[in-house]
């Protein structure tokens, strides 16, 4: 079973619109290659222009969270409805900052998920051990805690079209990355999780990334093991010969 690599900028909070717009025209035509799926997952306020200059290329447009209501008094909070309504194909869901500085637990990010499906957006949802978690033998562990929750009430339709990132938090923006060994064998294990969860076929279609600390010179080497399908890639993402490297470099 072959499954498409997927790279996905993750840009946090950075990029303003004209920032925004520069960036997608150095991109546009160099980070489409085929046989590799590219996506730039943006702050809210760049997503109208970009899923506007996304139309008739090959890249696609992802917000890096929502509401898991449609609508409502939720002051400050954006819904599904609206991501739908601007064109966006992908949401990061369960982001570890997220996690750690906005108090989303596997109940949100659940529900969230659900969120993401009943408007037609595919979830990037993210799963990955603290520093201390790991130095514990616990990875595995936080790691199946963190999909249970997550695929909770997903039929394997669903589960099948869902991306998961796993993103070792010791490994985010810090320039310490996983090896590619132990990403892949953690990685294998996430996906017998969801062969657990669901069936075989499931299991050998979804796509899981890796992330944490992932550039040009690493990203070959990850692409190169037996499970990982791609990387959600942070820091690396954010400027436009950097991005296009890492898609050519998962060819
Ligand atoms: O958090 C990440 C992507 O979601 C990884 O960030 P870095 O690539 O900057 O380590």
């Amino acid at each position: 079973m072959s499954r498409t690599p997927i790279i996905a900028g993750n840009w946090k909070m950075f990029k303003t619109v004209p920032e925004a717009e520069s960036f997608f025209a150095e991109v546009k035509g160099k980070a489409e290659v085929a046989g590799v799926e590219t996506v730039i997952c943006a702050p809210f306020t760049n997503l109208p222009v970009l899923t506007k200059l996304a139309e008739g290329t090959s890249i696609k447009i992802g917000a890096q969270n929502l509401h898991f209501e449609d609508s409502g008094a939720f002051t400050g909070e954006i819904s599904g409805v609206m991501l739908k309504d601007l064109g966006v194909d992908y949401v990061i869901l369960g982001h570890s900052e997220r996690r750690a500085y906005f108090g989303e637990t596997d109940e949100i990010v659940n529900k969230k998920m659900h969120a993401a499906f009943r408007h037609g957006i595919t979830p990037i949802v993210c799963v990955g051990e603290k520093l201390e978690e790991r130095e514990a033998d616990q990875t595995k562990e936080v790691c199946k805690v963190q999909t249970e929750g997550a695929f909770q009430g997903l039929t394997a339709e669903q589960a099948a079209q869902t991306v998961i990132a796993y993103e070792p938090i010791w490994a985010i923006g810090t320039g310490k990355s996983s090896t590619s060994a132990d990403a892949n064998e953690v990685i294998s294990y996430i996906r017998s999780l969801i062969k657990d969860l669901y069936d075989e076929a499931t299991a050998e279609v979804i796509r899981i990334q890796y992330g944490g600390s992932v550039k040009p010179e690493n990203v070959t080497e990850y692409m190169g093991q037996s499970d990982i399908d791609g990387a959600l890639v942070g820091g690396a993402s954010l400027q436009p010969a950097s991005f296009i490297a890492l898609v050519e470099g998962a060819k």
